[in-house]
């Protein structure tokens, strides 16, 4: 099946400040794509490329099939909803919604029922006719969603549309867009720095950094094998663990002396011989007392601090000379000063060549 959206060699730049650079990237019919990055990776720039708002310097980009490089945004299939919900403000709910179906000439019955179906998909049918300034940040973020939908578009971008909304108003609305998708099943690009809406709703995360995707893939293989150090210090909170040290075969020897057996770790590539590295271990796979008992490597260790966050714990110690985080079950009774033994599930970490930043 061809790709809904295909990006090939895309490259962008403001004057001389090259933002992207021979970016390819080919998203299937229906997947729901999250561009993942910090401020300033580019992440914006690559939707508005796609979105046909900003022309590109190099490259091609094709919705279904069609090159639409140099389309206006309106002739390309798709709907676009931004972090300002940017309503008419002297225009209730249910002429925000026709609005752009009146201008191009649509007939009524037929914006009738476009409206009617948006706004029942996205629960604001008793809202139509209010104005923008009586609708809370939610209501409003559904309505600019709504507009994106009434167009009956084939690729939905979305531009960090929960970032001015509050925690909670976040989380449901997030579960929205999540049950939206499951029902359209049309293609969806996310942009976002949060890394929570990343892994609850995409099929595929492309990680961003200085406008390269360092990594694309399913959200459980971008948290359990980050392919580099900037990915998996990325994602994860708390974040990895990372202990710098040197690898010499089954045994990685961290800067402090001490030694820890790394034969349960399933190497990617060839192991070399001794090299600098690092290893990271996530601080759910860092177990105290019973749990640590079968793990390949113990140690020795003091609570310093410890977070009580309802159904877990997260306690703060020291391993190999630098400071360690790690979960652990709430119904474990733990305080500062305790002495206990950690161990690490090897299996489940990460190594690190130190000087390419890539997973070994
Ligand atoms: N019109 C412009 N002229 C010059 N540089 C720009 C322009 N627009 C964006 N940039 C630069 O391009 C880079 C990427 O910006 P972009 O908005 O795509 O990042 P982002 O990852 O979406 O960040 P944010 O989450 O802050 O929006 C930044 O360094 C930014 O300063």
């Amino acid at each position: 099946m061809q790709p809904s959206v295909s990006i090939k060699d895309l490259s962008l730049n403001f004057g001389s400040v090259k933002v992207l650079e021979h970016l390819n990237l080919d998203i299937a019919q229906g997947e729901f794509i999250v561009l993942l990055g910090p401020s300033g990776c580019g992440k914006s720039t690559l939707l508005n490329c796609i979105a046909g708002l900003l022309d590109v310097s190099d490259g091609q980009i094709f919705i279904n099939g069609k090159n639409v490089t140099w389309e206006e945004p309106k002739d390309r299939g798709i709907g676009m909803v931004f972090q300002s919900y940017a309503l008419y403000p002297q225009m209730s709910v249910e002429k925000n919604l026709s609005f752009g179906l009146r201008v191009a000439g649509m007939k009524r019955a037929e914006i009738d029922q476009r409206v009617k179906r948006a706004a029942e998909i996205l629960q604001i049918e008793p809202l139509l006719q209010r104005k923008p300034a009586n609708l809370s940040g939610g209501q409003r973020q559904r309505v600019a969603i709504g507009r994106a939908l009434v167009r009956d578009v084939d690729v939905f971008l979305f531009d960090e549309p929960l970032s001015n909304l509050d925690a909670k108003l976040r989380s449901d609305l997030r579960v929205e867009i999540k049950r939206l998708h499951a029902r359209l099943k049309n293609t969806m690009i996310y942009v976002t720095h949060d890394q929570i809406e990343a892994l609850t709703l995409a099929d595929r995360i492309a990680i961003m950094k200085n406008g390269v995707i360092q990594q694309l893939a399913d959200p459980h293989t971008i948290y359990n094998k980050p392919v580099n150090l900037y990915v998996a210090g990325f994602i994860g909170s708390p974040s990895m663990n990372f202990i710098n040290g040197t690898l010499d075969g089954e045994i990685f020897t961290a800067e402090d002396g001490t030694r820890i057996p790394v034969g349960a770790y399933e190497f990617g590539g060839a192991r070399t011989g001794a090299a600098k590295a690092v290893l990271g271990v996530r601080p759910e796979h860092i177990f105290i007392g019973e749990a640590a008992e079968g793990m390949p490597f113990k140690a020795d260790a003091e609570i310093e601090i410890v977070e009580p966050m309802g159904s877990e714990t997260l306690a703060w110690t020291k391993v190999a000379g630098i400071p360690v985080t790690f979960r652990c079950s709430s119904d474990i009774p733990l305080a500062a000063g305790d002495k206990v033994v950690v161990g690490f599930d090897i299996a489940r970490g990460s190594l690190f060549d130190a000087e390419s930043e890539s997973r070994l």
